[in-house]
This record gives structure tokens, C-alpha cells and sequence, in this order.
């Protein structure tokens, strides 16, 4: 579900209803035994707010415009990696017998809180839907590191733009460069974005438009404009059914709509300053290689890849350690990703679900895979896909992060320098640096980004503390 602004028939729908409009679809008719909820932004920080009002009690108001009262409503802690979470841990509960049905849904109006937030008949969204529910809280240990909210760095584009340039230094390639390469990613995005209904930005562009400041494609962080930058101005909802077999052919659900869950994980990165290599994300390319395994499946067996596309980076970490080729030809979103199909808060991956269970419907017996980052990335939870039939398998995420979380925190050792930067419009560019002690340390300078790249080559000695 959607509305854009400019719709003929906007109707100004609230989060509830967005997601109350993608659950009547999921469900028709069906009754949901657990209603678990993605997090919208205005209630995903302590010092978030919700200028339009908003339910206090999310699932449950979503439940009761379809007649429902859940035995159990939950609400997931803040993060991109929350659908997919949601829909394994579900997945578990039916398969245990402790659920029948469980229905997953999320909804951001953003784009109608933005417009109507200072505006003369503004609508109130207010709502009381009371009743149990297990809110899992904000969830953000970690993500707050103090010395980047020191240098006011806590925002997703300022702290994803530092690991864009790490990979840029990693790779040795000049900011020209660096920036033809997020366009000539992010360029088949905007194609995929064009025929997707729900997009929020249906428009075709090309690489270079992309990467080209204009006044519309303004500066964000270095080295993002804003085109390359998830769009949160978006109204968008969906929901997801999951049913045990025995359910869905009681409801009289057609076999030809069953999509099973082959494989799935839910790994977490270290804390952003602790990690060795700031351009890698070994947690997520390790959840993608378990749930293929468990699948039983290779990269090559998938006919419909989406990993999660909130800024370049996301995309690169990933394929740079899976070795898969960012030039792909099936492509590596099913939407159009965060910046052109919309970045609806916490939410995007179940849209890419929900896109994802459409194309495995249209051509039976194929896989698709959808990776679903969460934090700074900091959380990955990936799901396959298929029409082929597969029962119910424990995953082994808890083995593999503990061998992820038995590497070194800290950066590599390596020579005292700059490993990475970022500026905003205005600002003095926020450096991380590797200090002579062999320890990370951030600092500002107003440095031009040119002498900033110069350190990266000869690194005499780390800007002055
Ligand atoms: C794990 C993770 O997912 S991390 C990612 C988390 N997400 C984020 O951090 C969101 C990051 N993005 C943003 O904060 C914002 O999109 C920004 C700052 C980059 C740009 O936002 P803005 O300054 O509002 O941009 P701008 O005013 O140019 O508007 C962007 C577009 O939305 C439209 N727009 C702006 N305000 C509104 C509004 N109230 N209602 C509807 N559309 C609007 C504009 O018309 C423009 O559309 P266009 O592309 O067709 O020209």
C-alpha cells in the first residue's frame, strides 16, 4: 500500500492505516494469532517525536480496524533488519505449535507527518487501542557511539558516508571515481524503482545523474547527494501472512500461493568503532552464506537477490565479500531499494518480501533471497524464498556470532593516519584516524576533502586530537 501526496484521491492515511490497508490483503478473512509490528521512526529514539499523534499500541490498533484481537501483539526494536526477523522468528513459533497464523506488518506516513506537521488542519493520529503487547524497546545498545555523537555524527547518511570513504581508501580510487561507481550501482536501481507501484521516486535516471550536485540532488554527507541517500518522505505499508500448511489449506489458501522459508539468519556487527575494516560487514556476508546453506543453495541458484540499499555502501559490503559481481545481471534489488522505492523507516524489507514471495509465485520452483540491514550496519536478517516446498529448520546464527564476536575489537594495526572522513555542507569533515598507539580516535578539522585524500596516501602523522 501507498499514497503519494501529489495522488489524485490522497487521503492522508496514517501508519495504522496503511498497514490496516496491506494486512486486509494478507489476511482476507483469515484470523492472526500473533500481530508483531516493525517500529515506525517517530517512536525508534528517545528523542523521536510524532508531531500528528500516533497509536499506542501499534499492532493492536492494526488488528482492531480488521475486527481482530490477537493472542499475542508485538513491537520490534528499532531497525531494517526487523521484517525479516519477524518473519524467521514467526516462521519458529508456528512450526513449534505455539501459533496457527502470524501476520507481520509495518507502515511510515513520513511524507504526510512532514507535509501536515505545522500545517493548518492537520490530522490527528492519535489513537487508543490499549491491551497486552510485548514492546521490545528501542534496541539501540551500541549504536550511539560517544565520540561520534560528539562531533554530531549520529545520523544514518553522516555515519554510512565514513564507511563509504574507508572503502573508497580501501580501494585506493580517487573521490571521482569512487563516485561513478554509487551511480553506476545505484543507476539500475532507479530503472527497477520506475515499474514498481508503490515507488516513491518512479523515475529513470542515469549514473551521472545520480552523482551530479544540482540544487534537487543536493550535498547530504560527502559523498552523498541526496539521490543516493535513502528517501524517507514516503507513505508506504505491508504485511505479511505466515500460516502452517495445515492453516493455509484449511483457509482454503490456493497451493499455488505457498511460499515457503528455505533459509534465513540474524547476525550483528560489532560496534561501529570497534570493527577492524570500517568498509566491510563480515556479520552480513556471513548471514547470507548460512541461510544459502541452509537452503542448500549457491549464490547462483538465486533467481531474485534484494539487499538492502539505504546508502551504496550496504550494497558493496555485501557483494564485495560474496564476490558477487555488482554488475549481476538479475540485479540486486526487486523495488528499486531505499532511495527511489522509498526507505520507509524501519520497514523497507518487508516490502522487498512481499515483492519477493510475488516474483517466486510467477515462476514456481525458483529462489529468491532478501538481506534486511539494520543500525549503522550493524544488524543483518536474511530470508529464501520459494514456492518449492521445504519444512521448518532451526538456523545457527547463534554459532556463527560467536565466532564473529571472537575477532579483535579495534582497528587493524596498521600505520598512525586517517582511515576515514566525512563533511556536511558547512561543517568541518569528521575524521577517523588510527592514532600512533595503534588506537581509533575521531576528530574535525576544517580541512579541504583534497588534503584530506592526501593523508590517505602519505600519512606523516594523524591531524592534531
Ligand atoms: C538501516 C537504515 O535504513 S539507515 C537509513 C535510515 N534513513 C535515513 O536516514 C533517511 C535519510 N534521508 C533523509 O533524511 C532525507 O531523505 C534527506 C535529508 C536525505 C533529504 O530529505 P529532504 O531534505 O526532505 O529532501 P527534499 O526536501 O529535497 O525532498 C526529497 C523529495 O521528497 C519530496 N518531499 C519533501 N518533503 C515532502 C513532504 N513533506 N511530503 C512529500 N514529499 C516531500 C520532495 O519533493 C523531493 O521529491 P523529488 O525527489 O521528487 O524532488
Amino acid at each position: 500500500m501507498s499514497e503519494r501526496l501529489t495522488d489524485p484521491g490522497y487521503r492522508r492515511l496514517s501508519p495504522v492505516d496503511l498497514a490496516a490497508a496491506a494486512a486486509g490483503l494478507a489476511l482476507r478473512g483469515a484470523t492472526a494469532d500473533i500481530v508483531a509490528a516493525v517500529r515506525q521512526f517517530e517512536i525508534s529514539t528517545p528523542w523521536s517525536a510524532a508531531p500528528l499523534g500516533r497509536a499506542d499500541n501499534f499492532p493492536r490498533a492494526v488488528a482492531a480496524r480488521l475486527g481482530q484481537d490477537p493472542k499475542r501483539a508485538i513491537l520490534e526494536v528499532t531497525g531494517g533488519q526487523a521484517p525479516q526477523r519477524l518473519v524467521t522468528e514467526a516462521a519458529g513459533e508456528i512450526a513449534a505449535g505455539r501459533a496457527d497464523t502470524a501476520l507481520i506488518v509495518g507502515a511510515e506516513a513520513i511524507s504526510t507527518v512532514a507535509h501536515w506537521a505545522r500545517a493548518e488542519g492537520r490530522p490527528d493520529f492519535t489513537e487508543h487501542a490499549g491491551g497486552q503487547i510485548e514492546d521490545r524497546g528501542y534496541g539501540l545498545d551500541g549504536l550511539a557511539p560517544p565520540a561520534l555523537a560528539a562531533h554530531g555524527l549520529l545520523d544514518p547518511p553522516g555515519q554510512y558516508a565514513l564507511f563509504e570513504h574507508a572503502r573508497r581508501a580501501r580501494l585506493g580510487l580517487s573521490h571521482g571515481d569512487y563516485r561513478a561507481a554509487m551511480g553506476a550501482l545505484f543507476a539500475p536501481f532507479t530503472r527497477v524503482a520506475a515499474g514498481h507501484p508503490h515507488a516513491a521516486a518512479p523515475t529513470i535516471r542515469t549514473a551521472e545523474e545520480l552523482i551530479t550536485e544540482t540544487p534537487s540532488n543536493r550535498m547530504v554527507a560527502d559523498p552523498y547527494p541526496r539521490y543516493l541517500v535513502s528517501r524517507d518522505k514516503v507513505n508506504q505499508g505491508a504485511a505479511v501472512l505466515l500460516a502452517s500448511v495445515e492453516t493455509a489449506r484449511r483457509l482454503r489458501v490456493p497451493p499455488d500461493r505457498w511460499v515457503y522459508l528455505h533459509g534465513h539468519a540474524d547476525l550483528r556487527e560489532r560496534d561501529v568503532l570497534d570493527r577492524p575494516d570500517l568498509s566491510a560487514y563480515p556479520a552480513a556476508v556471513a548471514a547470507v552464506r548460512h541461510a544459502l546453506d541452509l537452503a542448500g543453495l549457491d549464490l547462483g541458484d538465486l533467481a531474485t537477490i534484494d539487499l538492502y540499499s539505504c546508502f551504496p555502501i550496504a550494497v558493496f559490503a555485501v557483494c564485495d565479500g560474496l564476490g558477487l559481481p555488482v554488475t549481476d545481471p538479475r540485479g540486486l534489488t526487486v523495488t528499486g531499494g531505499l532511495p527511489f522505492f522509498g526507505g520507509p523507516g524501519n520497514d523497507y524489507a518487508l516490502h522487498a518480501i512481499v515483492e519477493t514471495v510475488r516474483r517466486a509465485r510467477r515462476a514456481p520452483g525458483t529462489f529468491g533471497l532478501v538481506g534486511a540491514n539494520g543500525g549503522f550496519l550493524s544488524k543483518y536478517s536474511v530470508g529464501v524464498y520459494s514456492t518449492v516446498p521445504a519444512p521448518w529448520r532451526a538456523n545457527g546464527s547463534a554459532t556463527i556470532q560467536a565466532g564473529l564476536d571472537a575477532v579483535p575489537a579495534g582497528p587493524r594495526p596498521g600505520p598512525p593516519g586517517v582511515e576515514t572522513y566525512t563533511r556536511k555542507p558547512g561543517q568541518d569533515a569528521v575524521v577517523v584516524a588510527r592514532g600512533p598507539d595503534g588506537r581509533r580516535f575521531v576528530t574535525s578539522t576544517p580541512e579541504e576533502g583534497d588534503l584530506l585524500m592526501a593523508r590517505f596516501r602519505d600519512l606523516p602523522r594523524p591531524p592534531a586530537a
